[in-house]
């Protein structure tokens, strides 16, 4: 359920769903900057993150000045992590199953395309110039080979059919008409050659048509089994586990007496498979700290995710069970609102953990900042091209640490949206990206690079 972009030329103004989507206005609602009255409003803080005062000595163990890692530098950190480890072997996967995967090998044409000269229009097939006597048969596509044409003949065809040998050209089924005595003449010129499509027009047998590493699209399926393949060369997707932590989840019905619904359960696994993964599994550990070290050191995954228990709370153990196994902790907090506990080690040589905040906008901030480049590179997915656009509201900063807020995209303006607080989903269901907005906040106008969002990116993976 995202919200629609604008059409071109359509303005902010002319939307009506602000209020559905709870666009950032001025908390007194008597200025909105976009409507170019009253003071430009500086949005109040909408969340504990804002409002906090963000004194090094205030955060004990994550996010201080000292450990916490810089948000550009923890994924740089997390390609590099992914680099780190071995290639695994290319797989061949079934058509049906490759989309979102990374071509291992170039796709090389197995055939011409076309690999018989057809006609391109329904209509006849005709041999020299014209008038022409006309054959009784029909040409269809998918038929045995017709019989070659004389000069001075024609046969009806049918788009896609096989051309007859001899014959010059197609006329149109528009452009000819038959006299009483069943001969049939042109009534627009057809020159040489028209409407034939010649074998290998498009690629001969052994052209590259895509190189190794294009990601397979539902175009390059279509293209694939065009060009005569069943299977295709793949780099497989990287296996991850989702363990849901703590004792205060139900996975149905209403929250009650102090427990809540499991948000991250439902949202996480199509999420991770939108970035390259396949999910072996989701499990909910709740606050058991044994069982969240069974479970990591039982995992062969390429990458377990965690969510919650990553703070310092009595019951969270992400951080004593990856020091219990010896992790190597890569990043151990980020400079980044929603989302600073976030923790990314190396659990085993050829596997990581991403242990993610549980408050659940945190969690999606853990994802795109540590899990999105990781499994890219695992993957074999290019980076996705960085882009601006410019700020439709201002946003309040950190002091020091990076923002990430949902935004609408609106007459090509990105729209802050309301609700961002860490512990809400509600704006970045209704939102287009994450716009990263830099320590000290941003004016109206500036220039913001996007994140975009999976169901902005066409939905791949979620079958
Ligand atoms: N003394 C401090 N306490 C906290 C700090 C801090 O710096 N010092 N940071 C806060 C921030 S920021 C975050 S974020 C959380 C991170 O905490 P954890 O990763 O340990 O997460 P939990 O405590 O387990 O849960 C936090 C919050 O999220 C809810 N939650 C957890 N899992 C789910 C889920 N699957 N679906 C929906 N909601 C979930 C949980 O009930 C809590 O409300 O720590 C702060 N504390
Ligand atoms: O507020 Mo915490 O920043 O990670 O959600």
């Amino acid at each position: 359920m995202n919200a629609p972009r604008a059409r071109p030329g359509q303005d902010a103004d002319d939307l009506d769903v602000e209020e559905a989507l709870a666009l950032v206005k001025d908390p007194r609602g008597t200025s909105d900057p976009r409507h170019g009255h009253g003071t430009p409003a500086v949005p109040a803080p909408t969340s504990e993150s804002e409002s906090r005062t963000h004194a090094p000595d205030s955060a004990k163990r994550k996010g201080d000045g000292h450990r916490a890692t810089p948000w550009p530098q923890a994924r740089t950190t997390a390609e590099r992590a992914a680099r780190s480890v071995p290639r695994r072997a290319p797989v061949s996967v079934s058509l049906d199953a490759a989309l979102g995967l990374v071509l291992a090998a170039p796709l090389a044409a197995l055939t011409d395309l076309p690999s018989f000269d057809t006609s391109a229009m329904d209509g006849y097939a005709v041999a020299g110039p014209g008038p022409w006597d006309l054959r009784e048969e029909r040409v269809l596509a998918g038929h045995a080979k017709p019989e070659p044409l004389i000069d001075g003949e024609a046969v009806r065809i049918a788009t896609g059919a096989r051309i007859p040998q001899d014959a010059t050209a197609v006329l149109r089924s528009e452009h000819g008409r038959l006299d009483d005595k069943g001969r049939l003449h042109a009534t627009r010129e057809a020159v040489h050659g028209q409407d034939i499509r010649p074998r290998g027009q498009e690629c001969r047998s052994g052209d590259q048509l895509l190189p190794a590493g294009a990601l397979v699209t539902p175009a390059v399926l279509g293209l694939a089994a065009a060009a005569g393949y069943d299977t295709l060369t793949a780099i497989p997707r990287p296996r991850v586990e989702v363990l849901v932590l703590g004792d205060e989840l139900l996975t149905e019905g209403l929250p009650q007496e102090g427990l809540i619904r499991d948000a991250l359960g439902p949202m996480l696994p199509p999420w991770l498979r939108s970035l390259g993964a396949e999910v072996l599994a989701v499990r909910r550990l709740g606050d058991d700290a044994k069982a969240l070290h069974k479970a990591i050191t039982r995992s062969d995954a390429d990458l377990i995710v965690t969510t919650g228990g990553t703070a310092s709370g009595p019951v969270d153990h992400v951080h004593p069970t990856l020091s219990r196994i010896g992790a190597q902790l890569l990043v151990d907090g980020v400079k980044v609102r929603p989302g600073h506990p976030m923790v990314l080690a190396r659990t085993k040589e050829n596997q990581h953990l991403v242990g993610l905040p549980g408050n659940p906008l945190a969690a999606v901030s853990g994802l795109l900042t540590l899990a999105e480049p990781l499994l890219r590179i695992l993957a074999g997915r290019a980076a996705p091209e960085p882009y601006t656009l410019p700020l439709g509201d201002a946003v309040h900063g950190h002091p020091y640490d990076t923002r990430l807020i949902p935004v609408v995209v609106r007459a090509d303006r990105a729209v802050p949206l309301h609700y961002n607080g860490p512990a809400m989903l509600r704006g970045i269901a209704a939102s287009d990206a994450l716009a990263v907005v830099p320590p000290g906040g941003a004016r109206p106008g500036q220039e913001l690079e996007l994140l975009d969002l999976p169901w902005v990116l066409a939905g791949m993976g979620n079958a």
